[in-house]
């Protein structure tokens, strides 16, 4: 049916949006890509429009990928409704997130948010990345700044799998200074073997994050001294706002051994339980 943007354009492939179909609204800010902006499609339902800069993007790789990124859908994942591969630039079309991305949404609202909301957001963003493990389908760069925030204050993991597309030496070479390292799982940061577990590594440093109300992890540190302190055996503190308990799950998730970590299936039964005894 082309009640939505996920089935539009008859005329075209179904993970093609018309162009003519797209209104812009506004500026939302910048992505790793280009800018984002607030649209409508067929004049009634809010998008946001990822607009990819020349030279930033695998775009051919990208749009091959994108037909299995359609078919990825849970209310924890913000779904990807097409893309406009007609013209340049080429447009990514997503769900539309009212209270935009989740790092600044935490340092927005700090000393505002509840230790019970800090942590409905770390499970949704579990629940998110659940579906995505049990698909077989890993994140590689899993951050506060990849989720968003929508109107009623749910958490949904965004950009999933788009690193593998990123057109940046900085960002792509572990020794680069946009690489996610204080993100990053010791075999991801020696060898990039990425894997569900190294996501799950990078969900406890999310967790942080969270309740951290936004902080920078490894604050004052660089790249280089953090895998000197992860590949000494240190972490991450434990953050004011987080229990004993709480700390458990995220440290867990910090494993030198990707075998030795939780899955997300097990984060969601452990995050539930600690929800339950409050
Ligand atoms: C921290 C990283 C970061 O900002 N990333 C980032 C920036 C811009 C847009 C996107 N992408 C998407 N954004 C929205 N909604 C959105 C709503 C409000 C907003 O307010 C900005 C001004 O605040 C006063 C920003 C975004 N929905 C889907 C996206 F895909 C991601």
């Amino acid at each position: 049916d082309c009640s939505s943007p996920a089935r539009a354009g008859f005329s075209y492939e179904e993970w093609e949006l018309n162009p003519s179909e797209l209104t812009f609204m506004k500026e939302l800010g910048r992505g790793q890509f280009g800018v984002v902006q607030l649209g409508k499609w067929k004049a009634t339902m809010k998008v946001a429009i990822k607009s990819i800069n020349e030279g930033a993007m695998s775009e051919d790789d990208f749009i091959e990928e994108a037909k299995v990124m359609m078919k990825l859908s849970h209310p924890k994942l913000v779904q990807l409704y097409g893309v406009c591969t007609h013209h340049k630039p080429l447009y990514v079309v997503t769900e539309f997130m009212e209270n935009g991305c989740l790092l600044n949404y935490l340092r927005q609202r700090r000393g505002k948010l509840s230790r019970d909301v800090l942590l409905s957001m770390c499970l949704d963003v579990c629940e998110g990345m659940e579906y995505l493990e049990r698909n077989g389908f890993i994140h590689r760069d899993l951050a506060a700044r990849n989720c968003l925030v929508n109107a009623e204050h749910i958490v949904k993991v965004s950009d999933f799998g788009m690193a593998r597309y990123v057109i940046d030496d900085e960002y792509i070479s572990s020794s680069g200074a946009k690489f996610p390292v204080k993100w990053s799982s010791p075999e991801v940061f020696h060898f990039k073997k990425y894997s569900s577990k190294s996501d799950v590594w990078s969900f406890g440093v999310l967790m942080w994050e969270v309740f951290t109300e936004g902080k920078m992890p490894f604050e004052s540190k660089s790249n280089s001294e953090v895998v000197r302190e992860i590949s000494q055996g240190n972490r991450l503190y434990r953050p004011h706002l987080a229990s004993q308990t709480v700390y458990q799950v995220m440290y867990s998730c910090w494993h030198e051994k990707p075998e030795g970590r939780p899955t997300f299936a097990e984060l969601i039964e452990t995050l539930t339980d600690v929800t339950e005894m409050g």
